[in-house]
């Protein structure tokens, strides 16, 4: 229904309620700092940074906050640390769904490293039976509240292991129980994406969708080889396609002289979806800061370009708050943050029919009250 007063003023409550699509998170970068706590008093954990709810908040978010991909990454240890037993993963997926609904994401695809949560003894199926359960249970918590959400789960390989093909094996099997795609994460420069080739291709072999984290700390030539040579069907970040557009300067607001090389007009051309990661790329330091971001260099290109948290406990965000930020940013109004809402949409790897539905029954009439 139409809002007769106009398009609504847009600040983070009502972006709150508007229906967001998240293609980009992990389940490790997204826990409650209080279940943090909680996890490592049950659990046993001793290792923790800091002893209460604010401190160890603010210590993530500090110790992310380090320009470095390769130290962004060692706060990992902590939130992985907690997460080794069933009630735990469990927990921590159904809060995580919960969590997003809450905030107005209507889906998402939530990434995890199973191979990272064995150390209590779990086997690879057991993690994920936790996991996925504990998505089923927040999903029917958030259907009771009023705020539906569809949650499904990719599944990561460590691109320094030596674990992929059985991670991919692993997707494969779960692929009708939650399990939608693939990817690898981890640190970029050294592990190129070709180390992982038998996992893609047994990916492909069995018609299986994924995505790869490139273009991150790393430059155009991970982004040209998850194309090439793995054949991806989208890019976790990619952010650093830019590096293939000449002419123009992010942070500018005229691009008309842009002139794309052959990988960046390959990824155009093929409308191969970027996930980016706004606060994330700025505390790896894959952007110097917000205003010389490309993602509106790449929005006003009409790369399909999508928002994304990557990891809420260590940004301190969400994906409301990320919204906020490229409008404060860029300017974007609603009609802008529809479209990349239904580039994410559209991008998914939900089957088709899902994803048409959540767009005609959703995305757009859930806009359509904010747009007026
Ligand atoms: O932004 C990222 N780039 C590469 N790897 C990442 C990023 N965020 C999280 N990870 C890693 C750390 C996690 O333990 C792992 C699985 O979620 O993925
Ligand atoms: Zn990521």
């Amino acid at each position: 229904m139409a809002n007769p007063t106009g398009p609504t003023p847009i600040d983070l409550p009502a972006l709150r309620r508007a229906p967001k699509v998240l293609l980009h998170d992990h389940l490790d970068g997204g826990l409650r700092p209080a279940t943090v706590l909680e996890l490592a008093e049950e659990t046993g954990y001793a290792n923790l940074p800091a002893g209460t709810e604010p401190e160890l908040a603010a210590w993530f978010r500090d110790a992310a906050d380090s320009g470095s991909l390769v130290k962004y990454l060692e706060t990992f240890e902590h939130t992985v640390g907690v997460m080794q037993t069933p009630a735990a993963l469990a927990r921590v997926a159904r809060e995580c769904a919960e969590d997003l609904a809450a905030d107005g994401v209507v889906y998402a695809e939530v990434r995890f490293a199973p191979e990272q949560h064995l150390e209590g003894g779990l086997s690879l199926d057991e993690v994920m039976e936790a996991v996925l359960g504990g998505f089923a249970e927040g999903e029917a918590a958030a259907r009771a509240e009023g705020r539906p959400i569809v949650v499904r789960c990719l599944v990561t390989a460590m691109r320094h292991a030596a674990r992929s093909r059985e991670i991919a094996e692993l997707t494969v099997r779960w692929r009708d129980r939650g399990a939608v795609g693939f990817d690898i994460a981890g640190a970029e420069a050294g592990f190129p994406p070709s180390r992982h080739l038998d996992a893609f291709e047994y990916m492909r072999d069995h018609s299986a969708p994924f995505t790869i984290h490139a273009g991150e700390a790393f430059g155009l030539p991970s982004i040209h080889e998850a194309l090439a040579f793995c054949g991806c069907d989208r890019l976790g970040h990619g952010v650093r396609i830019v590096d293939d557009i000449t002419g123009v300067t992010p942070g500018a607001s005229d691009f008309s002289g842009a002139q794309l090389g052959r990988v960046a007009a390959r990824v155009r051309d093929a409308r191969i979806p970027l996930e980016l990661c706004p606060s994330s790329n700025v505390q790896t330091g894959a952007v110097a800061s917000m205003a010389e971001h490309p993602f509106d260099l790449l929005a006003q290109l009409r790369f399909r370009v999508t928002v994304n948290t990557d990891n809420r406990l260590m940004s301190d965000t969400t994906m409301s708050a990320e919204m906020l930020k490229l409008v404060d940013t860029f300017g974007y109004g609603w009609s802008d943050l529809q479209r990349f809402t239904i580039n994410a949409m559209k991008s998914a790897f939900l089957p088709f029919d899902e994803r048409l539905a959540l767009i005609d029954d959703v995305i757009k009439p859930g806009f359509a009250v904010l747009i007026g």
